[in-house]
């Protein structure tokens, strides 16, 4: 008979503990049955290799899976290194010893070994969900093969046993179902399939399950059912294969499969580091945002692997607010994670990766604008504004690694360009660069402001996205290039004989300028006559400071603008222009008529930037009023 043996009282303790408290999902054990059976074959594997044992052929090597559902058990059969009576002993009868940690401290000297087990608790994941576990194990190389088994987690005893052939089967007696778990669904192929598929799709060894399936007979309609093995992993992940060997539909088809999208990947980022840290990294640019991308549903973050094995869904810490469109995968055999597997311990290694990935999706895409331009303004029209929200986030600190990647429309271009080609084409007089904003490029390219610019062959960006201008506001410059709004503030583009005239004209004309302002003086800062129209009669332009659409932008935030910031106005009439004839003989001819003028010019300017008029019904009973007087 053999002589059962007590845990020691603390690990007894500490098991208890465990079984309860370290893992979330109870689903995890066989994660955990599973990464100990791979390591059991790297193990025997690495054993042959050193020791030339020509019993041991790699493609013998597998896991297999059976489950007797009469008897509600879960057997995983591995052919690996197995155990002896001490090993059982030691290895699953003293909790947090791990054989295969020191295995790997052992040999770790000799070369890099890839083994998944390291805290020695795994094993006991089995008592979430089994009530009686039994081990029956033989190790390579002895004649001897032993039976481990435990009930209720309460001690355990070994006993001589008989098995054919190396390797360790274990089989978990499933606890009673209760009102909230249903044990029973672990002997369910479907259930099985798809925590192999979530946990150990990447396990390097085929882990096999009888499967019964209905298919269709070849040649005819008719169904038949068959029994046959399946392997249920597809163990070489693609991020591990040579990139040459991978097509671009294979890459297509498993961004789609895995990452739920109709759309193929605009871009494929595929790349292996070396170093302190090393990982695997397959990430992917979507060709569109994803329907919930702007909603507070969409979380950012990247799957991450630890030798292949899955450890969670959205390490949002790999990846940037900027870049939070990329989807992907991080696989790396260097992360210390906890002992539950579900967090890790130190994101100190988190971070260097998430800084290497940070560079390198930021130099792809520099990459495609360089050398696949229309592919770019696809990415920018998907994610440009993310692009735009990441310069002005934190207080501009992404600046400097985003600038490069912006684009705006080109006045003279007629297309999207980047800010370096708006520098380097810049005129040898021009000190800015200039930009105007507006709802979209043809209402922009229509507004009066532009036209003078225009005639002087000045580039200007036009912006027409609410971030726009916070963006470039937030940069301050671009190589050493101020940014100018062209509505705002002074353009200092006129000639000394043209600044000469206006100053004349304006001191000429001061009475009347004062007797517009007068009228306006709740609305307007001042009227001046405008160095900035060619064509057209008035303007609205801004000091220095907000700007019109950034007010706008301010008075459509859910709070509203709570702190009443506004961009002072200033009314310009072009001098140039019949209209300025026709006030000056208002003005002479009856002085008190100027107010009413004064209004329907401040009112119409206010319409041409887009602004709500304060009375309409008061502006259009003007206009009438003014044709009326024209032709009755
Ligand atoms: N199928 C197996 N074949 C051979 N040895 C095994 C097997 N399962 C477990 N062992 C041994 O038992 C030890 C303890 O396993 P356990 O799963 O508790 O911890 P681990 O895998 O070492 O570490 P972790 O808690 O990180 O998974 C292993 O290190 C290994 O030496």
């Amino acid at each position: 008979m053999a002589k059962k043996k007590a845990f020691k009282a603390e690990s007894k303790r500490l098991m208890d503990l465990m079984i309860n408290s370290i893992y979330t999902h109870k689903e995890i054990f066989l994660r955990e049955l599973i990464s100990n059976a791979s390591d059991a074959i790297d193990k025997l594997y690495y054993k042959a290799l050193k020791e030339n044992l020509s019993d041991v052929k790699k493609e013998d090597f597998k896991i297999e899976l059976s489950v007797d559902k009469e008897n509600r058990t879960l057997t995983i059969r591995d052919n690996g290194i197995g155990m002896s009576k001490e090993e059982l002993e030691n290895n699953l009868g003293t909790i947090a010893k791990s054989g295969s940690f020191d295995f790997k401290a052992e040999h770790d000297k000799e070369e890099e070994i890839d083994i998944i087990g390291q805290f020695g608790v795994g094993f006991y994941s089995a008592f979430m969900v089994a009530d009686k576990v039994e081990v029956i194990s033989k190790q390579y190389g002895s004649d001897d093969a032993y039976r481990w088994y435990s009930e209720n987690s309460d001690g355990y005893e070994i006993i001589n046993y008989g098995k054919d052939g190396y390797g360790t089967e274990i089989t978990l007696f499933l606890k009673p179902n209760t009102d909230d778990e249903n044990y029973d669904e672990y002997l369910e192929t479907y259930t099985i399939e798809r925590l192999i598929k979530k946990y150990s799709d990447y396990i390097r060894y085929p882990i096999m399950m009888q499967v019964t399936e209905e298919k269709k007979k070849e040649d005819s309609d008719e169904v038949e059912t068959v029994v046959e093995d399946k392997t249920l992993n597809s163990m070489v992940p693609i991020w591990k294969r040579s990139k040459s060997e991978i097509s671009e539909e294979e890459y297509d088809n498993f961004y789609m499969d895995k990452f739920q999208d109709y759309n193929k990947p605009l871009e494929v980022i595929h790349t292996s580091v070396e170093g302190t840290v090393s990982y695997d990294a397959l990430l992917f640019i979507p060709s569109k945002p994803p329907m919930n991308y702007y909603s507070n549903d969409y979380e950012k973050g990247l799957q991450l692997y630890s030798s292949g094995v899955f450890i969670m869904d959205k390490a949002s810490e790999l990846i940037p607010e900027h870049f939070r469109f990329v989807r992907g995968l991080v696989d790396s055999q260097d992360l210390s994670l906890n002992i539950s597997r579900e967090m890790l311990q130190h994101d100190r290694q988190l971070r260097a990766i998430a800084s290497r990935i940070e560079k390198k999706i930021k130099s792809e895409l520099l990459k495609m604008l360089r050398t696949e331009r229309e592919k770019y303004e696809e990415f920018w029209s998907a994610f440009g504004t993310q692009i735009k929200y990441g310069v002005y986030a934190d207080f501009g600190s992404h600046k400097e690694l985003l600038q490069d990647l912006l684009m705006f429309y080109s006045s003279k271009e007629k297309k999207l360009v980047t800010l370096d080609e708006y520098v380097s084409r810049m005129k040898e007089d021009q000190k800015e660069i200039y930009y105007i904003s507006g709802d979209d490029v043809d209402s922009i390219d229509k507004m009066p402001q532009v036209e003078l610019l225009k005639n002087k062959e000045y580039e200007i960006l036009y912006l027409s996205d609410d971030v726009d201008e916070f963006a470039l506001q937030m940069m301050q410059n671009f190589k050493e290039k101020t940014f100018k709004n062209i509505a705002q503030g002074d353009l200092d583009l006129a000639d000394e004989d043209e600044k000469k005239k206006l100053e004349e004209e304006s001191k000429e004309n001061k009475d009347l300028l004062e007797a517009l302002q007068d009228a306006l003086k709740d609305q307007v800062s001042e009227v001046k006559l405008s160095a900035r129209l060619v064509s057209h009669p008035v303007v609205l332009s801004a000091a220095d400071g907000m700007s019109f659409e950034m007010e706008k932008v301010l008075s459509q935030m859910p709070e509203g603008n709570p702190m009443g910031m506004k961009a002072t106005k200033i009314l310009e009439i072009n001098p140039n222009h019949e209209l300025f004839k026709a006030l000056q003989n208002v003005y002479a001819k009856n002085k008190d008529e100027i107010a009413d003028y004064a209004s329907i010019l401040y009112d119409q300017a206010l319409l041409m930037e887009g602004f709500k008029i304060e009375d309409p019904i008061a502006y259009a009973d003007k206009i009438a009023k003014l044709i009326v007087k024209a032709n009755v």
